[in-house]
C-alpha cells in the first residue's frame, strides 16, 4: 500500500501508518495535535462519521460528518480502508487521502479505535505502528471527559462504561503510554514515532546508500 518519500537524512523508505487509540477522553485527540504541528512529514488522516459535531469543531478538518446514507454509499463504494461502529455511530477511513499521502512520502497519523486498528493491521502489518494510550486512573479519566464539556453527561456515563472494554484491547498494540502528563507523553509518542522511522526495514534506500559508501571507499 506504500510507496517511497525521503527520510529526514534524504534516504528513501516506505510511510508508515501512524495509529493512536486509547478510550474516550484518555487524550487521544490532544496528543495528535501536538503531533501534527510538531512533527513534519505526518497528516492526519480525517475520518468521516455520522456523530454529530460538537462545539467548536470544523467539517472537513476534525472530521467530515456525513448523514447515514452518505456513509453507507461510502462504504459500499469502497471509499474506506477500515470503518466501525462506535458509541452507536459510525466512523471510517477515507482510503483515498491515506493512499495519496503514502505516495508523496508522507506519515500519516490515525485516531482510530480499536476495530478500525485491527483492519489496518490486516491490510499492511509491516506499514502499521500502533500506540495506545492509557490514563493514569479510571477518576482521571472521567475528569477529562468532563473537562473537555462537550458531551452530556449521558454520553460521558456510556463512554465511561464501554472504557474496560476499549482498554482490553491494549495487548494487540506495538506501543503503551500511560498519559499523566501531556508533555510527558507527548515526548514518549514522538521518541517512538522517531524510531520507527529509522527502522532499517522500511528505510528501502538503504542498500543504494551503503553501496555509494563502500564505493567511496573503494574508489
Ligand atoms: N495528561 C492530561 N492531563 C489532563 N488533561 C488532559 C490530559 N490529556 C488530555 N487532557 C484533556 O482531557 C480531555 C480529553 O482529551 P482528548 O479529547 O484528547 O481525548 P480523546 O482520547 O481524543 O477522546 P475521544 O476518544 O473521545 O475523542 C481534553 O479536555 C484534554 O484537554
Ligand atoms: N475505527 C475507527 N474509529 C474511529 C475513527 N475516527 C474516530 N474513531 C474513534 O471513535 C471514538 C470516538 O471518537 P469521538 O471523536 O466521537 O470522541 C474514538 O475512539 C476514536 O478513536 C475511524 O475513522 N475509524
Amino acid at each position: 500500500m506504500t510507496s517511497g518519500g525521503h527520510g529526514t537524512d534524504g534516504v528513501e523508505r516506505r510511510g508508515l501508518m501512524f495509529v493512536l487509540s486509547s478510550p474516550s477522553g484518555a487524550g487521544k485527540t490532544t496528543l495528535s495535535r501536538m503531533l501534527i504541528e510538531r512533527m513534519p512529514g505526518l497528516k492526519m488522516s480525517v475520518s468521516a462519521t455520522t456523530r454529530a459535531m460538537r462545539p467548536g469543531e470544523v467539517n472537513g478538518k476534525d472530521y467530515s460528518f456525513v448523514d447515514k446514507a452518505t456513509f453507507e454509499g461510502m462504504v459500499k463504494a469502497g471509499e474506506l480502508l477500515e470503518w466501525a461502529t462506535v458509541f452507536d455511530n459510525s466512523y471510517g477511513t477515507p482510503r483515498g487521502p491515506v493512499e495519496a499521502a503514502l505516495s508523496a512520502g508522507q506519515d500519516v497519523l490515525f485516531d482510530i479505535d480499536w476495530q478500525g486498528t485491527q483492519q489496518l493491521r490486516e491490510k499492511a502489518r509491516a506499514d502499521v505502528v500502533s500506540v495506545f494510550i492509557l490514563p493514569p486512573s479510571a477518576a482521571d479519566l472521567e475528569k477529562r471527559l468532563h473537562s473537555r464539556a462537550q458531551d452530556s453527561d449521558e454520553v460521558i456515563r456510556k463512554r465511561m462504561s464501554r472504557a474496560s472494554h476499549e482498554m482490553s484491547h491494549w495487548a494487540e498494540y506495538d506501543y503503551i503510554v500511560i498519559n499523566y502528563n501531556v508533555d510527558d507523553a507527548f515526548a514518549e509518542v514522538q521518541s517512538i514515532l522517531k524510531a520507527e522511522r529509522l527502522k532499517r526495514e522500511r528505510r528501502t534506500g538503504l542498500v543504494s546508500f551503503v553501496r555509494g559508501l563502500q564505493g567511496q571507499l573503494q574508489g
